[in-house]
């Protein structure tokens, strides 16, 4: 049920082939396991499979944020720098500021993992009520940057992104969202904490 508490994501694919069926969609389904274990507090997804085309991402991001009210938007795809890779352009094209801290975050983290994260011009921007996060497009690297590294103990040797996330979103007004500290502990500052 959607609730003025819901907090509402917009999840986008962007993938010629996965768009196309010639291969099935894993960016999505990745995208959904992974909230559904980091959130406590509810959520519902709005899901799209598209192209890598700069006015149909555009337009998508557009609709998510002014159409369908998200609070977040977390796309996968098209970040490297081959031709059709063209997700950061739109992405900054329908900005009204840019978070670049989440873009060099991500590439720090992802250099933990392989070597070749510099080729990812992910960024993330703010478009009124709602942040946009680009993600690249190998499924693994959804868990990877949102949650980060471990050791094999399963301690946290470098924190994911996603730890900043439901912060922004507050100072953005969108709902006090919460996650499983075992999955992603949450940073707010003491002042904004909200009793349990
Ligand atoms: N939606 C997806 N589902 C499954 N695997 C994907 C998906 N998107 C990307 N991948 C995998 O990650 C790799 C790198 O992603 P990238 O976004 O650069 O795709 P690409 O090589 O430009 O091709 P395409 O846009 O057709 O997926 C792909 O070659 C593919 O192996
Ligand atoms: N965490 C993580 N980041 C990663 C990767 C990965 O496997 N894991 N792949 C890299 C590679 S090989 C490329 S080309 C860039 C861009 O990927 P994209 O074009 O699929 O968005 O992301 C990089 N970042």
């Amino acid at each position: 049920m959607t609730t003025p508490d819901t907090l509402v994501v917009g999840l986008v694919s962007i993938s010629d082939r996965a768009s196309t069926g010639i291969y099935e969609d894993k960016g999505i389904p990745a995208l959904q396991e992974w909230l559904g274990s980091a959130l406590t507090t509810p959520w519902r997804a709005e899901t799209r499979l598209i192209a890598d085309d700069r006015p149909g991402i555009e337009a998508t991001l557009i609709e998510l944020v002014d159409d369908c009210g998200c609070h977040l938007v977390l796309t996968t795809g098209g970040t490297g720098p081959a031709p059709r890779d063209v997700t950061p352009e739109a992405t900054l094209a329908v900005a009204d500021k840019e978070m670049p801290g989440f873009g060099e975050e991500m590439r720090r983290i992802s250099l933990n993992f392989v070597p070749t994260a510099i080729l990812s011009r992910q960024v993330a921007v703010i478009r009124k009520q709602a942040l946009i996060v680009n993600l690249p497009g190998q499924p693994k690297s959804i868990r990877e940057t949102l949650e980060g590294v471990r050791a094999a103990d399963g301690s946290v040797r470098h924190v994911g992104i996603f730890a900043a996330i439901p912060y922004c979103i507050d100072l953005i007004g969108g709902p006090y969202a919460e996650t499983d500290p075992q999955v992603i502990q949450a940073f707010r500052p003491k002042s904004a904490l909200r009793p349990r």
